[in-house]
């Protein structure tokens, strides 16, 4: 301990001018000495011993100071700098009647949508909102995909069912719900107008957020209600955290969106929707039941979903396309003739 204490101790003041040398050279290069002068208050000017007493001491003084002039500095940084860091754009325990965020448009995105004058937006972005569905809408369209999706299911992590087409994920790949006994007759018209309703609701949402006409605005192939858990991958469709841009995945879309039906930290874990934004800064939304998440489709809004980690995912992506060709039908539960490709 008084070993410890000593090195700590300006060296001009040793009575043993040998000790003095020693001490300075193997304990004290020059370079410290104005952090030895800080440390030791009663070598400075004035008498702060009549003031505060002896200043207090501990063993390796000199190192913890560092470190804790180190943790301070790093702390600032930390918390003046976003890059690399997440920020919350929709916590799932908050309601947002209506959350928006304006991006630039990306160069491809501006280049392809100048095809479809009056279905170009003002600004792309986003807008988060939960006051756009009811519970009992939400509620409904969530029995409505449990229902389908019970009759299948993929191998892995990822299953889908595709009202318009009937397509069923089974196993490694899909089936045609609407061909089989169990699945023709599965829902009633009931069942088709709430989703319409909750279709068109989202439909004008979209065109409102834009500042497009719902009239140029077409819902497009696919749309789907998906259903997502932990288990390891059976096939590719079942990796569906990989980054991506939606109008290069699905090359009809236009404009995105999602709404999610159950609630990220009680139905699940993980899973979170991501925005790859600029310098590094990553934009999440915590799915929340009733929730709605609209974007333009293009890069300004690549993204990702986080693998669930626990419990069962489940949303719905509502697709919009600005090329009349692309447009699909309200779903009626019968099989279409000819599948979009
Ligand atoms: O389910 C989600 O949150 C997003 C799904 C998605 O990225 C997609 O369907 O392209
Ligand atoms: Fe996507």
């Amino acid at each position: 301990m008084e070993g410890e204490t000593k090195a700590v101790k300006r060296p001009g003041k040793s009575s043993d001018p040998t000790k003095q040398r020693e001490s300075t050279e193997k304990k004290d290069p020059p370079k410290d000495k104005s952090l030895s002068d800080e440390i030791d208050p009663q070598q400075t000017s004035g008498d702060p011993k009549l003031r505060f007493g002896p200043m207090p001491r501990f063993p390796h003084q000199r190192v913890w100071t560092r470190v804790v002039l180190i943790l301070a500095l790093l702390t600032v940084v930390y918390y003046t700098s976003k890059s690399g860091k997440e920020v919350p754009l929709a916590r799932q325990h908050e309601v947002l009647h209506q959350r928006k965020q304006s991006l630039e448009c990306s160069e491809t995105y501006k280049a392809e949508v100048e095809h479809y004058p009056g279905c170009i937006p003002d600004k792309c972005g986003r807008l988060i909102s939960d006051s756009l569905i009811t519970t009992a809408e939400a509620q409904a369209m969530l029995e409505i995909a449990k229902r389908g999706l019970n009759l299948g299911g993929s191998l892995g992590g990822a299953s889908i069912l595709d009202l318009h087409s009937g397509a069923l994920s089974v196993g490694r790949t899909f089936i045609n719900m609407y061909m089989t006994e169990k699945g023709k007759n599965i829902y009633r018209k009931s069942d088709f107008d709430t989703y319409k309703q909750v279709r068109m609701k989202i439909h004008r949402a979209v065109a409102q957020q834009f500042k497009v006409s719902p009239d140029v605005l077409y819902l497009t192939h696919p749309t789907f209600f998906s259903r997502l858990t932990n288990l390891p991958p059976g096939t590719e469709h079942d990796e569906y955290w990989h980054p991506h841009v939606d109008k290069d995945t699905y090359e009809s879309f236009h404009y995105t969106s999602l709404l999610y039906l159950s609630d990220y930290g009680e139905d699940f874990d993980g899973g979170r929707f991501v925005f790859i934004d600029k310098d590094n800064v990553n934009s999440t939304v915590e799915p929340r039941k009733g929730r709605v998440s609209v974007f333009t489709s293009g890069k300004e809004n690549t993204h990702y979903v986080e693998r669930v980690r626990s419990g069962t995912r489940f949303a719905m992506t509502v697709s919009f396309t600005c090329d009349p060709k692309h447009a699909i039908q309200d779903p009626n539960g019968k099989v279409m003739k000819r599948v979009p490709k």
